[in-house]
């Protein structure tokens, strides 16, 4: 007895009998059915993925009677079929032969089930030999004969097995080739994602390049589109500026003639303004002559005596009049001694106890003027302290003094010449105090501080100068009077016996004057000396002491110097001590032989003061008798270099200027050549597109003549044709029995006509659009027409194309406004030629005589009038070939060339030529 349990499957699948689920195939094999069955397996999942088909012997051997069935495992592991015949299934108490019928299959190893399991040595192939044997013996030769032809298949399955195999291992080894290919594949194909990984970065980085470019390009076009855009605008300021350039151009004529009698009215002005300022020049100058000859007639030194009345506390003390004021007259001046007339001083003027400040002044004004005209005036006033010198050159708040008056007299006159002159002021004050020279504006502005010692320099020859000194500049009176005041209250005063607010120096106000002629461009720099001299004094009587002491030695000193420099002036000295004192030497350029002085010589009407005013008396008449000779003027020598270097720079401007204005001048020039140029461009244009337009025109009324002689050809055949119609039907043809003669009439029956011509000719387009324009009555009937689209011949034969658009007038010229009615127009041929053109239709035209001459008549007209064209002679001219036979049309548009067609006068009939010509030019696309 066999043990179960020890059973393998053969293939070292599970029990098969457990896979049923899977698939399990049982049959009853049928002991009649000695046949080979073909089984068909399917999975557990129903599919025919798996098919099988196996030759199976199914012997009732196989089988016994009692149990008449076997078991097919099949294991959807591996593709074997298993027939087990030692199956737990198969019962146990089956007998050999029912065991032995179990029989192993495998498809992997052939259906040698009985020689696999001697081979390995199976228990149940000895079974299954004695299986055989014990078969043979039970069965007998027919068992034996079917065992042959089942080992007869086996042997032939056993074949094919070794085929299979052969095939099997050819496809593993094909199959190896096909990995190794697939290997290699695999490895190419590694090898070409890593390629296309590479690739793919790099397109990445080329697509991230090509958006870099893409951007740059969009960048470009942007600013290419905006320099477009910039350009459009340059070239409609271009346009402008042409524009304006025209403009400009028109009004250059009017400007130059303008301009011509302007500058002829320019010069006579500036001829007579030169006159007029030759005139003034020389007029200003005899003036300045004049009035310095007076001055000089009068003296260039002049001497003017004041005496002051008696004060309060001398008329208190009474004392007496040592001056008789009433015989001062004509400047004579006559001192009295105990009553009676002791000497006689003269001098240019005497001022007396009563006279005012302004009687004073207004003997001194003229020197104000003679300051303005260039010269050096020195005024100043000298006499005994106490005696007024003050009091005449300052004056009072309420009653001004020289100073002020003169002042104020300088800025009247310069107000006066303010047209001519132009006048610059600026002044100084300083005193000579112990002799020394200190600057009264520096000190008055800073009281504090010690006014640092001045001292006169040489400027040039004859022009002295004191560095340091403060000039302020003023414009105006009170300016110039606020500058004198903080001087003056910086000046040096002190209390003696004679005068409680003595004057301790000498305080000089010098006033400078630049002026400037505007008519000659001369200048002129002078100056105003404003002295109130100290007061000479007894040092005796005063009984100074002390600093006073000093003070009035240095003051005598000064005003010695003066007397020696005045006496030496008057003695024409070859030397003039000037340095010998500090206020001589400032005054030098102003006591000097070439300006003008003015003394004041105040006395002191006190008899107890007689001594001293005998002095200054005898002071002021050797000062009178001075002769300082003829005045010179002070030119400003500086002035006039800086002028003509002014004058030399201005020229070298002037011929810079003159070579701009001779570039800007050649500039336009070249504009204006270009604007010509530009404008006879646009001329050429324009007659260009002018004479394209006139041959647009020509070629439209071409087409429309032919259009007309196409529309007669057909109307006549129509006429012909419904004539024939007329002949051969038993009723004529309404239009036979009109009479053709108008346009009207023709075109109230040529629709009806047309329509009768299997509508084949539209009636709305037998005119062109475009002879809508030119033919408003024929308008008009359109409208009444029933509208198609399209367009159509009028020719029979020709077939209906569709029309275009209308085409576009290309030209602006207006289309002559000579009606040009279509060719029925009744006005009679020439003789000449109706007859040779009637003889012609009737040649062509086969029909009744009665009605072909009316529509002869129609068809003559349009002849006729193609022949007697006028643009006919305009093609003649321009070299067209347009005659009575053969008119040769270029019909074109927009500047096409032209289609020529070859068109047949009224004589030619209609042959085959001529419709193939027809058809050619149908399907040329002609349509008519
Ligand atoms: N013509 C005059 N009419 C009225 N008063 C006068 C006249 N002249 C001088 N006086 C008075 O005499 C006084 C002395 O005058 P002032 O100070 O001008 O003399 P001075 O010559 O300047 O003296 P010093 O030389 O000491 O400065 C002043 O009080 C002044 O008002």
């Amino acid at each position: 007895m066999e043990d179960h349990s020890q059973w393998h499957d053969p293939l070292l699948l599970t029990d098969v009998s457990r896979q049923q689920q899977t698939l399990i195939l049982s049959h009853d094999i049928s002991s009649t059915n000695s046949d080979s069955q073909s089984i068909e397996m399917r999975n557990s999942e129903g599919t025919s993925g798996l098919h099988q088909s196996l030759e199976i012997v199914s012997p009732q051997l196989f089988t016994g009677p009692s149990t008449g069935r076997s078991m097919l495992g099949f294991s959807l592991i591996a593709p074997d079929l298993v027939v087990c015949g030692s199956s737990p299934d198969i019962p146990k108490q089956s007998s050999a032969a029912e065991r032995a019928a179990s029989i192993v299959l495998s498809l992997e190893e052939g259906i040698n089930g009985l020689e696999a399991d001697a081979s390995r040595g199976s228990p149940d192939s000895s079974n299954f030999s004695s299986f055989w044997h014990s078969a043979d013996d039970i069965y007998g030769s027919e068992v034996t004969g079917g065992f042959k032809n089942l080992q007869g298949d086996h042997d032939d399955q056993k074949k094919q097995l070794l085929e299979a195999r052969i095939v099997i291992e050819e496809l593993k080894k094909e199959n190896e080739f096909k990995s190794n290919e697939c290997q290699k594949a695999l490895n190419s194909l590694h090898e070409l994602q890593s390629e296309l990984m590479r690739k793919s970065m790099h397109v990445g980085s080329l697509a991230f390049a090509v958006e870099g470019q893409v951007k740059e390009k969009s960048k470009w076009l942007s600013s290419l589109s905006g320099l477009k855009r910039q350009l459009k605008i340059l070239k409609l300021d271009q346009i402008k500026l042409s524009e304006e350039a025209l403009k400009y151009k028109d009004c250059l004529g009017d400007m130059d003639g303008l301009r011509s009698i302007m500058q002829a009215s320019l010069a006579e002005q500036v001829s007579y303004h030169d006159e007029l300022k030759m005139k003034v020049s020389e007029g200003e100058k005899k003036r300045k002559e004049l009035y310095n000859k007076v001055l000089e007639l009068k003296g260039n030194i002049r001497v003017f005596c004041r005496c002051r009345p008696l004060n309060l506390e001398e008329i208190a003390t009474g004392d007496k009049a040592a001056i008789d004021f009433e015989s001062a007259r004509d400047g004579e001046l006559t001192i009295r001694s105990n009553g009676f007339p002791r000497k006689t001083f003269k001098f240019d003027a005497v001022f007396g106890p009563q006279a005012d400040q302004a009687d004073v002044f207004e003997d001194t004004a003229p020197f104000a003027t003679s300051v303005l005209d260039g010269y050096n005036v020195c005024i100043f006033a000298y006499g005994q302290t106490g005696t007024g010198k003050t009091f005449t050159m300052e004056g009072t708040k309420d009653d001004r003094g020289v100073n002020y008056r003169t002042l104020s007299e300088l800025f009247h006159i310069m107000s006066e010449r303010q047209k001519i002159f132009r006048y610059e002021i600026c002044v100084s004050v300083l005193e000579v105090y112990n002799e020394q020279i200190r600057d009264l504006l520096a000190s008055g502005t800073q009281p504090t501080v010690a006014s640092k010692r001045l001292e006169i320099r040489q400027a040039s020859e004859g022009v002295l100068h004191v560095p340091g000194l403060i000039e302020a500049h003023v414009s105006n009176i009170s300016e110039a009077w606020d500058v004198l005041q903080t001087g003056s209250n910086a000046r040096a005063v002190g209390s003696t016996n004679a005068n409680e607010h003595s004057s301790r120096s000498h305080c000089i106000h010098c006033v400078m004057v630049k002026g400037e002629n505007l008519l000659n461009g001369e200048f002129t720099r002078s100056k105003l000396w404003l002295v109130d001299l100290a007061g000479s004094e007894r040092i005796a009587k005063t009984e100074a002491q002390g600093e006073r002491l000093k003070e009035a030695q240095n003051i005598n000193r000064s005003l010695s110097a003066l007397g020696d420099v005045i006496s030496a002036l008057a003695n024409k000295s070859a030397y003039i001590p000037f340095r010998n004192s500090k206020l001589t030497h400032l005054l030098q350029d102003s006591l000097g032989g070439d300006s003008k002085a003015l003394m004041f010589l105040q006395i002191s009407p006190n008899e107890n003061d007689l001594s001293e005013t005998i002095c200054s008396l005898n002071f002021a008449s050797r000062v009178k008798g001075v002769e300082l000779g003829p005045a010179k003027k002070q030119l400003d020598n500086t002035e006039f270099m800086r002028y003509k270097q002014l004058v030399e720079k201005t020229k070298q401007e002037a011929k810079l200027k003159d070579l701009q204005i001779k570039k800007m001048e050649e500039t336009v020039h070249n504009l204006e050549s270009k604007v010509k140029d530009k404008d006879q461009k646009n001329k050429n244009l324009q007659e260009k597109v002018k004479e394209l337009e006139a041959q647009l025109l020509v070629e439209r009324k071409l087409a429309r003549q032919h259009v007309d002689t196409k529309i007669a050809e057909q109307q006549q055949q129509q006429m012909r044709q419904q004539l024939e119609d007329q002949n051969s039907a038993p009723t004529r043809h309404p239009l036979a029995a009109k009479t053709l003669g108008t346009l009207n009439d023709l075109t109230s029956d040529l629709p009806r006509i047309i329509s009768d011509h299997n509508n084949q000719i539209c009636p709305s387009s037998f005119l062109l659009s475009s002879e809508k324009e030119n033919y408003p009555e024929t308008a008009e009937l359109l409208v009444q027409l029933p509208k198609r689209t399209g367009r159509a011949s009028l020719c029979p034969t020709t077939q209906r194309i569709p029309i275009a658009s209308n085409p576009r007038r290309n030209s602006l010229i207006p289309l002559p406004m000579t009606v040009h009615h279509v060719p029925m127009l009744p006005f009679p041929p020439l003789e000449d030629e109706r007859d040779e053109v009637e003889n012609s239709l009737e040649a062509a035209i086969c029909s009744p005589i009665s009605s072909k001459k009316k529509l002869n008549s129609v068809v003559r007209r349009s002849v006729q009038k193609k022949t007697k064209s006028p643009f006919q002679q305009q093609l003649k001219k321009g070299g067209v070939n347009v005659g009575v036979d053969k008119v040769r049309v270029s019909i074109g548009s927009r500047g096409r060339m032209g289609q020529r067609v070859l068109l047949g006068n009224a004589r030619r009939v209609v042959t085959r030529e001529a419709k193939k010509q027809t058809q050619k030019d149908k399907e040329r696309g002609w349509n008519f």
